[in-house]
């Protein structure tokens, strides 16, 4: 693992340590209610490529991005770019971001009736993460297949599937996408960043998103800006990408949005 991820990893261990508990399977089938799915089906029901906007104030890689920024006018900017998901930094030390977010986000969407699903993208590593992302009305969770072991990413999976959340299993490597297939994966997300170098290249999911069976959503996620990069996701065969420093910095967010979709 990279150094930075292994330190963020550590610090969520310790971050979460206070809440975990036991977290039993009626607490989270309360909130399947025949709905599962709603990710991926979002983003292979989208005619163009799908893509998934994310919301995001600061990274490891590019520092501050745009500190005083306001999680619901950020999502209302997606959403009148048609944004077929959002994706939701709660990671406050790293990223600037708060379960709070992800409460406002989708209370926002419900209140204007918009189904679109919300990816809680954190470090998981325990079921209570699974409880409170469900809670906060989330439609998936993030697995960064690397960070964890086999047992976690089962017992993760497992918890997701009991509260019908999807899980987007994140690869950066042939080993990778190796393990995420062997866990029946409904999505898996080629991150271009390498984390240990903080570098992107959209190299790495062309020559991952082609070795991806058909019936598994794919989203080509990190160091996409342009229509340009966005093409080339597509010509990889991406079902959806997964945007955040370009629309966050973006002077027009849903005109970027729309920009990708006509790529
Ligand atoms: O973005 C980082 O610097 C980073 C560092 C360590 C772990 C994860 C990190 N990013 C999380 C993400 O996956 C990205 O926020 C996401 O793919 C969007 O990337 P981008 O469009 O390049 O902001």
């Amino acid at each position: 693992m990279s150094d930075k991820l292994t330190e963020i990893m550590a610090h969520k261990r310790i971050e979460i340590r206070d809440r975990v508990r036991p977290v039993r399977e009626e607490e989270l089938s309360r909130f399947a209610a025949g709905d599962t799915g709603r990710l991926s089906r979002a983003l292979r029901d989208s005619e163009e490529i799908a893509v998934i906007a994310e919301i995001k104030r600061r990274s490891p890689s590019a520092g501050d991005i745009s500190a005083g920024l306001d999680a619901v006018e950020q999502a209302r900017h997606y959403i009148n770019g048609e944004a077929d998901g959002l994706s939701i930094l709660t990671d406050e030390k790293y990223f600037g971001g708060s379960l709070r977010d992800l409460w406002d986000v989708t209370d926002f969407l419900r209140d204007r009736g918009r189904p679109t699903p919300c990816l809680r993208k954190d470090f998981m590593v325990d079921p209570i993460q699974v409880l409170e992302a469900a809670e906060a009305g989330a439609s998936a969770i993030l697995l960064i297949v690397r960070a964890l072991s086999i047992d976690e990413l089962k017992r993760l999976r497992e918890a997701a599937d009991l509260a019908g959340l999807d899980s987007l299993y994140e690869i950066h490597s042939e080993e990778e996408l190796e393990t995420a297939l062997s866990l029946d994966p409904r999505i898996v997300g080629v991150n271009n960043r390498d984390l240990s170098r903080f570098v992107t290249d959209l190299a790495l999911s062309e020559a991952l998103i082609p070795q991806i069976p058909d019936d598994i959503v794919t989203v080509s996620e990190s160091g996409i800006f342009t229509g340009e990069d966005a093409g080339r996701a597509r010509e990889a065969g991406a079902d959806a990408i997964l945007v955040g420093e370009g629309l966050v910095r973006a002077e027009d967010p849903a005109a970027l949005i729309r920009e990708f979709k006509e790529a």
